[in-house]
């Protein structure tokens, strides 16, 4: 099989956890008799710097032909004051419009290893694992009108009938291969597109039956992720309410610098950590690449049905915590410190003891 992987390693730790990410890659695609083709483009800051644009139709160009997209991640205080089509958080938006990437999956699920180094107690976390299912393409990121004067500034949340409907769908089908529990989360009682929303919902769930649907106000599920995180299973919510609740997921699996996500359209998919450009640790090799590492596991799964690549590289991640290695971010008295390159050099090691052990491809991100 060959495999074709448009690369954007984007700005600050962007290309640090993207070396990381593109080392464990090829090693694990070798291992596999997989042929990768890649191409490789400037975005964001970088790219702005550069040609004067955050995504120039090459790259975008570059997305379009590829089977999946790996990015980094965009963003830095030098082109916060830029007009906003030209900042670089602007080509990720437009690249997940162009794609028509409308599901954004976030999986929260907490490495055992790791359970006594988050900021809440073990006993509250104990079988944490949920998947935050975010509508990427819609809502009030891209509703129009928008824009701001000298007096006022206006954004629209406005949703079609299909837009709620097809991530709707997809919820209930992956909770279907879950523990059959959707939570959809909105504002229905002060939003009307949130009321809008919740009956489309309601609609599309007729056709899952086996599956339990529960709504919930979002400021409530920011509250009930932290007070009792086991109590879900598969989470649908709109653009915004979904930046912010995977953000708090972050916190629960120990670090932004664990979590990864998919975004999936029915013709593209791009792959890419959670978390941002981290200015204030890029250029010193101490971001943590784990989130990227797993985006890459999410990627053999979603887009080439690897499963057990995926699988191995999952545990071994996880086989790498229960050793004790940790960067910074993550980092407690009694751990072993380590770089961004030492993490990635010990989580290869640690997928090559996994490799030759038997095991049945249960990829579970
Ligand atoms: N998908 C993306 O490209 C993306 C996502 C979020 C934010 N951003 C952009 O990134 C820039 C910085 O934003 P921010 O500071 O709000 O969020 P951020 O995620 O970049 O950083 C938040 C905090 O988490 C830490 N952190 C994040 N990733 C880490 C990692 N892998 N290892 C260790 N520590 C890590 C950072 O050091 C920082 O203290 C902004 O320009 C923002 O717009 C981009
Ligand atoms: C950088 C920004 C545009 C982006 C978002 O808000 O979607 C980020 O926060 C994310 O969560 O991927
Ligand atoms: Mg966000």
């Amino acid at each position: 099989m060959q495999i074709k992987i448009a690369v954007l390693p984007g700005d600050g730790i962007g290309p640090e956890v993207m070396r990381a990410a593109l080392k464990t890659l090829k090693h694990v695609a070798e291992k596999f008799q997989t042929e990768t083709q890649f191409s490789e483009n400037l975005i964001g800051g970088a790219s702005f710097e550069e040609f004067g644009t955050p995504l120039t139709e090459e790259t975008l160009k570059a997305c379009l032909e590829a089977d999946a997209v790996l990015l980094g991640a965009v963003g830095g205080y030098e082109w916060e004051n830029l007009p906003h089509h030209l900042k670089p958080e602007a080509a990720l938006l437009r690249l997940r419009k162009e794609l028509a990437l409308f599901t954004n999956i976030r999986p929260a699920k907490v490495y055992n290893a790791f359970i006594d180094s988050s900021s809440l107690k073990a006993e509250v976390l104990k079988g944490t694992d949920f998947v935050v299912f975010r509508e990427l393409t819609g809502g009030i990121y891209f509703g129009e009108p928008r824009g701001y004067d000298a007096n006022q500034g206006w954004n629209t949340m406005i949703y079609q009938r299909y837009e709620v409907e097809r991530i709707a769908r997809r919820a209930f089908e992956i909770a279907r291969q879950r523990k059959k529990r959707v939570t959809s989360v909105d504002k229905a009682n002060v939003l009307e597109v949130s009321q809008f929303w919740r009956e489309v919902v309601a609609d599309v769930h007729k056709a899952f039956p086996d599956v339990e649907l529960t709504n919930m106000y979002v400021d409530n599920a920011a509250m009930q992720i932290v007070r009792d995180p086991g109590q879900f299973d598969v989470i649908v919510t709109s653009n915004m309410f979904g930046d912010i609740l995977s953000d708090i997921a972050g916190m629960i699996t120990g670090s932004l610098g664990m979590l990864p996500s998919a975004s999936l359209g029915e013709k593209h998919a791009l792959y890419e950590p959670v978390h941002g450009s981290a200015p204030d640790i890029a250029g010193q090799n101490k971001a943590n690449p784990i989130a990227m590492i797993a985006s890459v596991a999410m990627m053999f799964a979603y887009s080439f049905q690897m499963t057990r690549a995926a699988e191995l590289i999952e545990r071994a991640i996880e086989k790498t915590l229960e050793l004790g290695y940790r960067t910074a971010d993550i980092y407690q008295a009694g751990n072993k410190l380590v770089s961004t390159d030492e993490m990635t050099e010990q989580i290869i090691y640690n997928f090559d003891v996994l490799y030759h052990e038997e095991g049945l491809g249960v990829f579970t991100l």
